[in-house]
């Protein structure tokens, strides 16, 4: 086994390089992680984006140390998470897709029994309340709301005080009032230095929180960047219907493309100002009303869209034999 030295500060705090993970032997060998290569630097919030079944999960319990790389290098403190796991296990949080808490004890007794698996744990009501589950702390965890039951996840993530903190999916199923708390508690532990790599489907909470992000499809990233350059070089969208269409031709929109579709038109440009100033000013010269007008710039959403789409018509060379039924996540492994 290789034993790693701790990197110095400021370092990068997760470095993975080429990546690899099969699931299967023989014929049904999937290969779902395919050559993933990322750093995150001390207190940078780091988002992994993707469709369904891109790799997300596999990766992360990788970087998280629940499995070794099939091939490829993960380092997490300067350690290798899997073999060198006493090193890196009480400095690190982990929030699973599926806590999987044993269901008959109370939000108070799982706390206590998960407080005993850490060395520097905080004090269990401060972690409930960080995550306003005070309240809750003498109820059943199978009695929680799902949201609840994530909160608790979360808590329990952040028992242990964790330099760095690993989110999967941390508010799915939270309610918007829920998710906005989560979105402010996790901007206040990076901004107190912590370091944190999420996967999330919400694209608006990698927009929030990430300072830098990739999009993963087919088990490898296929674009990283911070929001703006990943958006970068996308075009703007023009969108509006014609109501009255007299036959009268849209006029040249340099460099834009139209595509129609019945009454509505979509104008895909990466000059937005100078296409729009033209259609304007072409429907007022011929009195046309333009219709549920609606201009942008590119976001984040259609990136990913256009990513994704782009990204499903080139299949890897290798594409993979169906994957075998998933396994279900039991957060006392972790
Ligand atoms: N234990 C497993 N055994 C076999 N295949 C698996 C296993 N876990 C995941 N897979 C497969 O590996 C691929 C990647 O799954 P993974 O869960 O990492 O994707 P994901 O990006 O996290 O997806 P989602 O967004 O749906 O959570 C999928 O095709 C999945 O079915």
């Amino acid at each position: 086994m290789e034993t790693s030295q701790p990197h110095p500060a400021g370092d990068h705090v997760i470095e993975v390089t080429d990546l690899h993970r099969h699931y299967g032997t023989g014929s049904g060998r999937y290969h779902a992680v395919r050559g993933v290569d990322l750093t995150v630097g001390r207190g940078e919030l780091f988002a992994l984006l993707g469709t369904n079944g891109a790799g997300k999960t596999s990766t992360m319990e990788l970087i998280e140390g629940l499995a070794a790389p099939t091939e490829g290098r993960v380092r997490v403190l300067g350690h290798d998470p899997h073999h060198e796991r006493a090193a890196v296990r009480p400095r690190i949080g982990i929030m699973l897709q599926e806590g999987g808490f044993p269901g008959d004890l109370t939000v108070a007794e799982t706390g206590r029994a998960w407080a005993g698996t850490t060395s520097y744990a905080r004090p269990l009501d401060e972690a409930l309340e960080l995550v306003d589950l005070g309240h809750r702390r003498n109820v059943r965890v199978k009695q929680l709301s799902g949201g609840e039951r994530r909160r608790l996840d979360l808590a329990m993530a952040l028992l242990g005080r964790p330099e760095v903190l690993f989110l999967d999916e941390p508010s799915t199923g939270l309610d918007p009032e829920a998710r906005a708390a989560v979105w402010r508690l996790v901007r206040e532990l990076r901004a107190q230095g912590t370091t944190v790599l999420l996967t999330t489907h919400y694209l608006e909470e990698a927009e929030e929180l990430a300072d830098r992000l990739a999009i993963m499809h087919g088990g490898q990233i296929v674009v990283a960047g911070t929001v703006s350059e990943v958006i970068a070089g996308r075009p703007s969208r023009i969108t509006f219907e014609l109501p009255a269409f007299n036959g009268t031709s849209l006029p040249p929109l340099a460099g834009a493309t139209v595509t129609v579709d019945g009454r509505r038109i979509t104008v895909q440009t990466p000059r937005l100002q100078a296409t729009l100033t033209e259609l304007l000013g072409w429907a007022d010269r011929h009195g046309i009303a333009l219709d549920a007008l609606d201009a942008r710039s590119a976001s984040l959403e259609e990136a990913f869209l256009a990513i994704a789409s782009e990204a499903a018509h080139q299949p890897p060379a290798d594409t993979p034999a169906a994957p075998p039924a998933r396994r279900k996540l039991i957060g006392l492994a972790r």
